[in-house]
C-alpha cells in the first residue's frame, strides 16, 4: 500500500479519537465522583456505560457525516437493545445529551457539528447502524468505544480505539488512552492510588494523567503520539505528535510483561509459568484495555500476552488498533502460535491459536513463543 494512502481517513479518526477520549473524561469524573446507575450489565454480566454508547453515537456520526452514510461501514461493540427498553427511557435522555454536548465541540477538534441538535432516533440509529459483521472484502471501520469498561467505571485505564480494515488487512489504527500515567510505573497502581489518595493530595487529575492519542498507518514503519488535550483548556488544532518506539531491551531479566487485570479474561497461573520459564523476573504490569499494547508501543513495557479461557472468542475490536500501533512502533505481535493475527474473518479472530503475544522484538518473541510450544502440553489451560 502506498504511504500516503488514507491521509483523509487517517485525519478524521484522530479527530474523533481526541473527541471522544473528551466524552469519556467527563463521563467518568461524573461517575467516579457521584455514584451512578449509569452503568448496565450485559448478558455476559460485562458492565455497558452512557459514554460505551455515546462514543459509539458520536463516532459512527461523524465518520458517516464525512464518508457517507452509504459507503461507511462500521463493526462495533455496542447495540442499541438496552438502549431501546421502555425502561431505558431515562439512560437514553442522557446518552443523547451526551452525544449533543459533545459534537458541540467538535469544531474545537476541526470537525463538523450537526446543524441541529441530534434528536433520540437519530443517536439510536447512529449506534445501530454500527452492525457491520467486516470481513475479506472492502472497507471496514472497527471501533471499540471503551475498551476495558471495567477500568472505566473503576477510575482505571480504559482506551477508545478505532481502526480501518482494507481487504482483511488493517490499515489505520488509533488508541486514545484518557488516562495514560505521567510515570510508567503508575500504570500498576493507578486506580489503587486514585482511591488511597485524599483529592487534596491530588490537585488536579492532569497532574497524574498524561493522557495521548497514538496512531499508526501500515507500511509506514512510524507510530506517533499525540497529547491530550485535557478539559477546558483552548486547543491548538493541529495537534502536534512524536514518534514512538518499543523498547530495545531483549534480556527477559529485563523485561515487564503486561497482561489483563481480570483473571477471567486471561490465564495468569499459565502466564506465570510462562514468565518463569523465560526468565522474566518482574512483576506483571496489570492493566486494563489497550492500554496495554500503548505501552509495548511506547516503550513502557516489553511484553503483553493474553490467553483467554478455552471457546472464548477473541473480537477484533479488541485488537485491531493496537496490534497496528505496535507493529508500525517496531514490534511483532502473532498468536500463540506465531502466526499473524487474521482480522479478515469477520467479528472475531478465528483460527486465532490459544492466545496472543505481543512484543517489542523478534527476540523476545521468539523465547516465548518457542516457550509456550514446549509448556502448553504440561500446563492446565
Ligand atoms: N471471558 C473473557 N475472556 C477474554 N476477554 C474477554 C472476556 N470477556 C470479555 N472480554 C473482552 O476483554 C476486553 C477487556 O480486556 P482487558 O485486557 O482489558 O481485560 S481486563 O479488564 O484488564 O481484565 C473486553 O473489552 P470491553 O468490553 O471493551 O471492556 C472484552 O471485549
Ligand atoms: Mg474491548
Ligand atoms: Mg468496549
Ligand atoms: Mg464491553
Amino acid at each position: 500500500m502506498e504511504a500516503d494512502n488514507y491521509s483523509k481517513e487517517l485525519d478524521v479518526a484522530v479527530r474523533v479519537v481526541h473527541l471522544a477520549c473528551s466524552l469519556c473524561m467527563k463521563v467518568q469524573e461524573g461517575l467516579v465522583s457521584k455514584s451512578s446507575d449509569h452503568v448496565k450489565a450485559k448478558d455476559d454480566d460485562s458492565p455497558v456505560t452512557v459514554a460505551d454508547w455515546s462514543v459509539q453515537a458520536t463516532v459512527s456520526w461523524i465518520l458517516s457525516e464525512y464518508f457517507g452514510s452509504q459507503n461507511v461501514s462500521i463493526v462495533a461493540e455496542e447495540d442499541v437493545e438496552t438502549l431501546s427498553n421502555a425502561d431505558s427511557a431515562g439512560l437514553l435522555d442522557v446518552v443523547v445529551s451526551t452525544v449533543n454536548k459533545c459534537l458541540a465541540e467538535a469544531p474545537k477538534f476541526g470537525l463538523k457539528k450537526p446543524d441541529n441538535t441530534l434528536e433520540n432516533f437519530q443517536v439510536l440509529d447512529a449506534i445501530s447502524c454500527c452492525n457491520s459483521r467486516g470481513g475479506p472484502v472492502g472497507r471496514h471501520w472497527v471501533l471499540d468505544p471503551v475498551d476495558g469498561t471495567l477500568g472505566f467505571v473503576r477510575g482505571d485505564q480504559y482506551a477508545v480505539a478505532l481502526a480501518l480494515i482494507e481487504d482483511g488487512q488493517v490499515v489505520i489504527g488509533v488508541l486514545g488512552c484518557p488516562n495514560y500515567p505521567m510515570r510508567k510505573e503508575w500504570l500498576n497502581y493507578h486506580h489503587q492510588h486514585y482511591r488511597a489518595m485524599s483529592k487534596s493530595l491530588l490537585p488536579s487529575p492532569h497532574s497524574w494523567d498524561e493522557g495521548c492519542v497514538m496512531y499508526a498507518r501500515r507500511g509506514t514503519g512510524e507510530a506517533w503520539m499525540q497529547p491530550l488535550i485535557h478539559g477546558d483548556e483552548k486547543l491548538e488544532w493541529p495537534n502536534f505528535a512524536k514518534l514512538i518506539q518499543v523498547s530495545s531491551v531483549d534480556d527477559p531479566a529485563q523485561a515487564t510483561f503486561c497482561e489483563p487485570v481480570e483473571r477471567a479474561n486471561s490465564n495468569q497461573s499459565f502466564t506465570e509459568g510462562l514468565a518463569q520459564s523465560v526468565g522474566l523476573r518482574k512483576q506483571p504490569l496489570r492493566v486494563y484495555s489497550m492500554v496495554k499494547y500503548a505501552a509495548i508501543a511506547r516503550g513502557d513495557a516489553e511484553i503483553y500476552m493474553k490467553f483467554a479461557r478455552a471457546g472464548y472468542k477473541e473480537k477484533i475490536w479488541d485488537h485491531a488498533a493496537g496490534v497496528l500501533i505496535v507493529q508500525e512502533a517496531g514490534g511483532v505481535v502473532t498468536d500463540a502460535g506465531g502466526r499473524p493475527l487474521d482480522f479478515s474473518k469477520g467479528v472475531y479472530l478465528e483460527g486465532l491459536d490459544r492466545g496472543i503475544v505481543a512484543c517489542c522484538g523478534a527476540p523476545l518473541h521468539d523465547k516465548i513463543v518457542g516457550s509456550i510450544f514446549a509448556s502448553w502440553d504440561s500446563s492446565n489451560l
